[in-house]
């Protein structure tokens, strides 16, 4: 009867009933998760209380970590940064939500989108802890010293000849280059040989370069893609073409990504494959060595959809941190000079000529250039914002606060990364915060680094840690070693904040970044002059 005489309303009076219910289903929402939301105690702006968009919007946009730290110094060290999500600045928190084994998180269902291969998950995106272990084995060999010193030639290889594309002429400084431009043609090339054993030779050459340019824009795509709310309606339709043209070209550069990628693994998974770049070389490929795995304790071994995902995830994760961190490299050593300096001297007096430039005693001594990476990597901390976990059933504290199964939470590394809590003078670029010495205590350290996250920590941390490491220190090393370094006199700027830019980019001094698994990047502008000294 009543569904009857419904049909029979006129159309314009069951329109008005229709928008009047999501009105009050709207209504009560909210002032649910203003007033009754387990989460409703917590300070934050009314808007992130309400909703998930503005978390959206600040992702599309690219300045979420500017958002997370204004947030934290406007609300203090817990804010809830939208309905469900709690965003924690402290070292405390840092290590009870990323660091034990025992912790009861997971990642979020965020990582799901990043799953781009479909039909399987990476190390990086497997939310479920057990499954997540067992791909954690099968990967952490890859990153075992055996296998970085097998692969250290290939990297040495490609460095050097980056450093010869960008030689300048014997007489003078060469004409300027742009750093993010060629630390993502770097990181490209490095990782290609080290994932598939090809050398892509995007950085000396311009027509090798598509798959290099769809890195960023497909990661920067996917990570904002990933914070629509209602995203799992979405994630089905990203391998399609309705998808691509709706979504134009980052959406095409991501599939020909994973095009290339699940064909690389057909072809080098082979037993037949033969390289003969990599036998000349000496190195062993990842995907050689992730093929034929079984995990020992539970039987598990990898079908072509886990290679497919987890190579296109080695090539993504790998590449992009680390000529993110370049690009941050070469910024704020071209705008400190006297970091600069010391870091080149420290490099051409430990070494005696660019053959003596690999993994070893004498460039671990370069203190120097160790402590200018790890002050880059605080500055400039590729995924800048907070990853995501979510609370387990049982609840868990974090800092004294109870929380419920299904909150989400997380530490932001960049407003962490700035708080002078832990970095006195968080906006300056010291690397001599990371040396001991009269001026800077063991516990000054040590605070430091109990707040430092960049490649976060515990059983999720990054499993490429000490191949990022060796790639960035050999990487400068080379370059220092060869080349004097300076910002392009008539552009100074790019790269930089500035008073135009919005709030938050207002610092000419800090290398700009755009929120991503990475970051988008542009800058500095550099020129490079032959070392008098340089073999
Ligand atoms: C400077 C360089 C790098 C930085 C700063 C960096 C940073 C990070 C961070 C912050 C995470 C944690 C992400 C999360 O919790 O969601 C991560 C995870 C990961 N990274 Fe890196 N990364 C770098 C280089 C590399 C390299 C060279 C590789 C490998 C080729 C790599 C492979 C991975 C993988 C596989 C994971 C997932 C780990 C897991 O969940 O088991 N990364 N990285």
């Amino acid at each position: 009867m009543g569904l009857l005489s419904l049909r029979l309303l006129p159309l314009s009076t069951s329109i008005l009933i229709a928008s009047g219910s999501v009105l009050l289903y709207f209504i009560v929402l909210s002032i649910y998760r203003l007033t009754l939301h387990p989460l409703a105690k917590y300070p934050g702006p009314i808007r992130y209380k309400l909703s998930d968009w503005p978390l959206f919007w600040q992702a599309y946009k690219g300045n979420r970590h500017i958002w997370h730290l204004k947030d934290h110094e406007k609300y203090g060290p817990i804010v809830r940064i939208a309905p469900n999500t709690l965003s924690f600045n402290t070292d405390t928190a840092l290590s009870t939500i990323y660091g034990p084994r025992t912790a009861n998180v997971k990642k979020g269902e965020w990582y799901k989108t990043f799953d781009i291969a479909a039909g399987a998950y990476s190390s990086f995106t497997e939310t479920d802890k057990d499954k997540h272990a067992v791909k954690r084995r099968w990967v952490t060999p890859i990153f075992a010293p055996e296998s970085l010193k097998a692969n250290e030639p290939v990297i040495i290889d490609t460095i050097t000849k980056f450093c010869d594309t960008i030689k300048p002429p014997s007489n003078g400084w060469g004409t300027k280059r742009n750093g993010s431009v060629d630390a993502t043609y770097l990181g490209f090339d490095i990782m290609g040989s080290l994932v598939f054993g090809h050398g892509f030779r995007s950085v000396q050459e311009e027509e090798n370069r598509d798959l290099a340019d769809s890195v960023l824009p497909a990661s920067m795509f996917l990570y904002w893609i990933s914070y629509i709310p209602l995203v799992t309606l979405v994630r089905p339709l990203l391998r399609t073409k309705l998808f691509e043209i709706v979504g134009g070209k980052p959406v095409a550069d991501n599939n020909r990504l994973i095009d290339y990628g699940m064909s690389q693994v057909r072809i080098r998974s082979s037993p037949q494959d033969e390289n003969e770049e990599e036998k000349e070389l000496g190195g062993k490929h990842f995907l050689k060595r992730l093929v034929g795995y079984q995990d020992k304790r539970t039987g598990w071994h990898p079908t072509f959809p886990d290679l497919d995902t987890e190579c296109l995830n080695l090539m993504m994760a790998g590449a992009d941190p680390y000529s993110s961190v370049l690009g941050g490299l070469f910024f704020y050593l071209a705008h400190n000079e006297h970091a600069l300096q010391k870091a080149t001297a420290e490099v051409r007096s430990t070494f005696g000529s660019t053959d003596e430039i690999i993994n070893g005693s004498q460039l671990n001594s370069c203190a120097y250039l160790y402590a200018c990476i790890e002050e880059t990597l605080r500055r400039a901390t590729p995924v800048p914002s907070l990853l995501p976990r979510i609370v387990l059933p049982g609840g868990m504290s974090v800092d004294g606060h109870q929380l419920q199964a299904g909150t989400v939470i997380g530490v932001p590394a960049y407003a962490l990364h700035h708080d002078s809590k832990y970095f006195p003078d968080p906006w300056s670029f010291r690397p001599e915060r990371w040396i001991e010495s009269e001026s800077v205590t063991k516990e000054s350290i040590d605070r430091a680094r109990r707040a430092f996250t960049p490649f976060s920590i515990g059983t999720r941390q990054c499993s490429g840690k000490s191949l990022g490491y060796l790639q960035l220190k050999l990487t400068m090393a080379h370059i220092l070693y060869r080349y004097d370094m300076r910002l392009a006199p008539d552009e100074p700027g790019l790269g930089g904040g500035g008073p135009d830019l919005e709030e938050g980019r207002e610092r000419e001094d800090e290398f700009q970044m755009w929120d991503a698994l990475g970051f988008g990047r542009d800058g500095p502008m550099l020129e490079f002059k032959i070392a008098s000294m340089s073999t």
